[in-house]
């Protein structure tokens, strides 16, 4: 009886799984090729005999431990981009079967005939899928690589040992750690719609270089969000400069420029062309929350509409020039620049800044064209609504990670040993978790 129910469970699924197979709904191949066309990823070319459809070509399907790689040609006359903006038709193309059945061969061999096979059965017809994850990229070819695994959906820093100027930000869906190497990519931009975790990662860069170059670090510090983020920072030995008003601004600017005239003066006499060159250890970061608290356009408008005086849209003028020219000026120097913001439009980011900034972070944003601000291409309106998801560029690589997120605790760990002027230390970032919790009382200081 037992061998009865099991074989023809096993001969069953295999002969559906063949049914399946038959009509390309196991063959992703097929499938990926069936959506480009149904996209209308196609081109009209003018052949001999008329028009002829040109579709994308499959080059080569390689397996891997993580999943299967698909390497096509695409048609002349469609770009990366066009394939990019469809990664939502795409992903749930590929998903489609798994709503259907998830049951492999694995499933079945792990039946054991010792325990209630129906039963067992039942459950594999009840499975949940799990849902296939996509990625793009462009060599000249186009890689799409699907996932059998969902990629991590939490992992917390741990401090480590010092590696330079490099940063972890976070892993790949390979588990692969990325870095943002600030002495290869000079500033980074961080950018997304509330809550996606840009503050975090902004916390996650100052207080990693606290750990693993308190000596070789400068800091100066423009936190526009009333110093929510980087105020338990200010009194830290290595802060050059801080503000959390605009009218605060101009004067951490013009220490940071003055440190850049400085650093000039002295390795041009010397002959050098750069900080690195000349094996300088030191570097200044000069990390801004908020920028677009600084928009001159921004502020203009509001003011124009209340009718208010003009002076605060004088000072965000002069900061938006000076950010502009340090960050024209600044790369040689050792002047590396950490910018966030939640408005991702071509106004709220100084035109230098953004231009200069070669590590980009952009975590879910709100429709295709902040995507492209930040970016450059579609892909971050469609990232999964997990915090600390996010996409990373570099040059022209674009990577989806899972930022590492730092704790407030290990946030205070970083910023303790750094503090001076103990009697106007600030409240720590646990305190304030406190305070917001409502376990807590607390009285900020005045700034
Ligand atoms: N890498 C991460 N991993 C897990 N959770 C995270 C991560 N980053 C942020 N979060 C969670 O998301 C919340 C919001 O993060 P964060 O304050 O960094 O967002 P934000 O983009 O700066 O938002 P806002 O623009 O409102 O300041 C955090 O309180 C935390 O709970």
């Amino acid at each position: 009886m037992i061998f009865e129910i099991v074989s023809s469970a096993v001969f069953g699924s295999v002969a559906g799984y063949g049914y399946l197979k038959n009509n390309g709904i196991t063959n992703d191949a097929a499938k990926l090729q069936r959506i480009f066309r149904n996209c209308g990823l196609t081109v009209k070319e003018q052949g001999k005999e008329g028009k002829v459809t040109k579709e994308v070509h499959l080059y080569r399907k390689k397996k891997e431990d993580w999943g299967t790689e698909y390497v096509f040609r695409i048609p002349l006359g469609l770009s990366f981009n066009d394939f990019q903006n469809k990664i939502d038709n795409i992903r749930d193309g590929l998903n489609n079967k798994k709503k259907v059945l998830d049951i492999g061969l694995k499933d079945i061999k792990a039946i054991d005939f010792k325990k209630d096979i129906p039963k067992q059965i039942k459950g594999l017809l009840k499975k949940k899928p799990t849902q296939k994850e996509v990625d793009l990229s462009y060599d000249g070819m186009l890689r799409v690589k699907v996932y059998n695994k969902a990629m991590e959906s939490y992992l917390e820093y741990e401090e480590v040992k010092r590696n330079g100027w490099k940063v972890p930000i976070g892993v790949d869906r390979l588990g692969r750690i990325v870095y943002q190497d600030f002495d290869a990519e000079y500033y980074v931009l961080v950018a997304g719609s509330v809550g996606g975790g840009k503050s975090n990662a902004v916390n996650l860069i100052t207080s990693h270089f606290l750990f693993t170059q308190p000596e070789n670090i400068k800091l100066a510090l423009i936190d526009l969000k009333m110093g929510m983020e980087l105020g338990p920072y200010e009194n830290c030995k290595q802060v050059i400069g801080y503000a959390e008003h605009p009218e605060q601004v101009p004067a951490v600017l013009d220490k940071v420029e003055s440190y850049i005239m400085a650093m000039s003066k002295r390795l041009k006499a010397q002959g050098y062309r750069n900080v690195i060159e000349a094996g300088i250890k030191e570097r200044l970061f000069l990390i801004i929350d908020e920028i677009a608290e600084l928009s001159p356009d921004e502020e203009a408008e509001k003011k124009a509409k209340k009718g208010e005086d003009p002076t605060a849209k004088d000072i965000k003028e002069f900061a938006w020039n000076k950010i502009n020219h340090i960050a024209r000026l600044g790369r040689a120097w050792g002047v590396r620049i950490v910018s966030a913001t939640q408005h991702p439009i071509q106004e709220c980011i100084p035109k230098y800044l953004k231009r200069n900034s070669d590590g980009r972070l952009c975590f879910p944003v709100e429709d295709e064209v902040a995507s492209r601000v930040v970016l450059g291409t579609a892909g971050a309106e469609s990232l999964p609504d997990i915090s600390g998801r996010g996409l990373y560029k570099k040059g022209a690589n674009i990577t989806e990670v899972q930022t590492f997120r730092i704790l407030n605790e290990t946030i205070d760990r970083a910023i303790k040993p750094n503090l001076v002027r103990k009697e106007k230390a600030r409240h720590s970032v646990a305190d304030i978790q406190r305070a917001e919790r409502g376990t807590d009382t607390l009285v900020f200081e005045e700034a």
